[in-house]
């Protein structure tokens, strides 16, 4: 008797949760860079989403989105990165030993804030300014506090799908 037999090509979990940091990063207003974050737990349940944005309530058509000029005219000022979205997101569940989805490796303030939530692995898309001062503190907060770090193995397969370049 013929067996029909299961699915084979299904999404990773890898696969299905940085989808759906890249898919969050697509809410981002910020021209230059869209991050996106998912937050899941150790039985692979979603905790909280975000993206890089200005603070609820302040309008991001009236704050900048320059990369360059005095400290008040810069976006570095206001906005909030997609990692600090997703802890702050999470509506009081714990994310204790819980795995950070990111599409843009986190810079250092996000760092100490992953450390401080309980995170235990960060899985990134790309590292996007390693020789940045951010970058490195981050690296060294974040050996220091043994956070497992993983760079996501098959960005092409999101090339495929018109979701990441
Ligand atoms: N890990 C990160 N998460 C983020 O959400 N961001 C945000 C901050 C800015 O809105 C944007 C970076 O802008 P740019 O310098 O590439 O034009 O991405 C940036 C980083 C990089 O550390
Ligand atoms: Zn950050």
């Amino acid at each position: 008797m013929e067996h029909v037999m299961k699915r084979r090509d299904y999404l990773t979990w890898e696969e299905y949760f940085m989808g759906i940091a890249l898919l969050s990063a697509q809410r981002s207003k910020d021209p230059n860079t869209q991050v996106g974050a998912c937050i899941v737990n150790g039985n692979n349940i979603i905790l909280s989403t975000g993206y890089n944005g200005m603070p609820k309530g302040c309008s991001d058509d009236q704050l900048p989105w320059e990369r360059e000029g005095g400290f008040e005219d810069t976006k570095y000022a206001y906005v909030c990165h997609a990692e600090l979205n997703a802890i702050l997101n999470s509506d009081g569940r714990s994310l204790a030993d819980s795995i950070l989805y990111v599409t843009c490796f986190p810079c250092n303030e996000c760092a100490k804030a992953i450390i401080q939530a309980g995170i235990k692995k960060v899985i990134y898309l790309e590292d996007k300014y390693p020789d940045s001062e951010a970058t490195k503190v981050s690296k060294k907060l974040l050996a220091m506090a043994q956070i497992t770090l993983k760079k996501f193995s098959n960005p092409s397969f999101f090339a495929d799908l018109s979701l990441y370049k």
